[in-house]
């Protein structure tokens, strides 16, 4: 096992930019994720770190040992990525003990290693079929079987279980993280599901337009995102950000909207007042709202506009100056469409970030 630095990191095309000077450091033992969208520079960056393509510009280490020029069979990584590239006219089987048997390890060593991660994967009755023959889904359990039966310094997972069914991901969610946790092999893990990057990861790099947003624990990312852009893109649903305007009254900070005003004090009422700013975005999280049919002090005064279950929680989605809120609460709200309701806030959960830059002010 070893630790990675990633340093001064670019990442061209020709003209495209796809990874702007990153710095990350994972280490020894850590699962890190790699958290964005589409285009976002994430597989570029696992590309680099697996020896797939070439580093423009910066360095990679493991451990104290600068990579950038090391081919990737001396790397000491087993990777997975979304096109798992299997070998077609070998066996499941076959497949997954190719890495041990290169490595030169014994018969029956071998023989019990893939069994055990074959049951691990389910794909245990299918150990003699070849990929031709399997589902996408089953293929790419193939490839996690012939990277998880050996124990290298590096996993690199690029989107690993985006092929599967929800229930099957769920699972190998937990069983990646078991398997990683039990192994202490140092992971980076590529995914563009939040949900992934939260349930799995030790840290999420956050990345967006080939920049890096926020690296913290899936605590400090969703408790105090840095900007709109990670606030918006971690949690489901999604972070309320709300436009608003600063005002003060009798020197007290308030931020007023077309359907609400809100008195700020404490922490962010004096970072309302230093910051200056005209305009601020109100952030506030679903499951931090409370939504009434009953008028209470300080409530802000709304409509229903949609209740949308999911599953344990119900959805509602308050309009209020031509805005919505978004509110987790208890299915048994009672509160119908286009009828009145009320929502009240724990300031203590609310973020303020500038309209101008998205930057959090807190
Ligand atoms: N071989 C290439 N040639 C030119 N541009 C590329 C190449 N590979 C990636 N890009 C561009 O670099 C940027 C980052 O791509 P990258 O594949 O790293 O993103 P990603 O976050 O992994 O996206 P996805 O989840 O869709 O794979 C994108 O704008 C993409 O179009």
């Amino acid at each position: 096992m070893v630790a990675i630095s990633i340093e001064n990191v670019w990442k061209y095309y020709g003209e495209t930019v796809a990874v702007q000077d990153l710095n990350l450091e994972c280490r020894d033992g850590e699962f890190v994720c790699v958290l964005g969208p589409s285009g976002c520079g994430k597989s570029s960056t696992m590309r680099m770190l697996a020896g797939l393509e070439h580093i423009s510009a910066g360095q990679i280490l493991f451990g104290d040992k600068r990579i950038n020029e090391l081919a990737p069979k001396d790397r000491d990584i087993a990777m997975v990525f979304e096109n798992y590239a299997l070998y077609p006219h070998k066996t499941v089987a076959e497949n997954m003990a190719n890495p041990l048997r290169m490595a030169g390890v014994d018969k029956a060593t071998v023989t019990k290693k893939v069994l055990d991660a074959a049951k691990l994967l389910e794909i245990d009755h299918l150990l003699d079929r070849k990929p031709v023959e399997l589902s996408g889904g089953q293929k790419q359990r193939v490839a996690i079987g012939r990277v998880i039966v050996r124990q290298p310094a590096v996993y690199l997972f690029d989107e690993p279980i985006a092929h599967l069914d929800a229930k099957l991901r769920a699972r190998m969610r937990t069983e990646l993280k078991h398997l990683q946790q039990h192994q202490g092999v140092t992971t980076v893990y590529v995914t563009h599901d939040q949900l992934e990057a939260l349930s799995m990861a030790d840290r999420i790099a956050v990345m967006h337009d080939g920049v890096l947003q926020q690296f913290g624990t899936p605590a400090e990312i969703y408790s105090n995102p840095v900007n709109t852009w990670v606030a918006g893109f971690v949690g489901e649903p999604t972070m309320n950000l709300i436009l608003t305007e600063v005002a003060t009254e009798a020197d007290r900070p308030k931020l007023t909207h077309k359907g609400f005003t809100i008195d700020l004090d404490g922490q962010l009422g004096e970072a309302a007042l230093r910051g200056n700013e005209k305009a601020l975005r109100f952030g506030i999280r679903p499951e931090n709202l409370k939504v009434s049919l009953e008028r209470s002090p300080g409530a802000i005064e709304g409509t229903v506009y949609t209740r949308q279950l999911l599953g344990s929680d119900l959805l509602v989605e308050v309009e209020t100056g031509n805005d919505h809120f978004r509110v987790r609460t208890s299915p048994a709200f009672e509160g119908e469409v286009d009828r009145p309701c009320y929502i009240s806030y724990d300031l203590g959960h609310a973020h303020l970030f500038s309209a101008e830059t998205g930057q959090s002010i807190v």
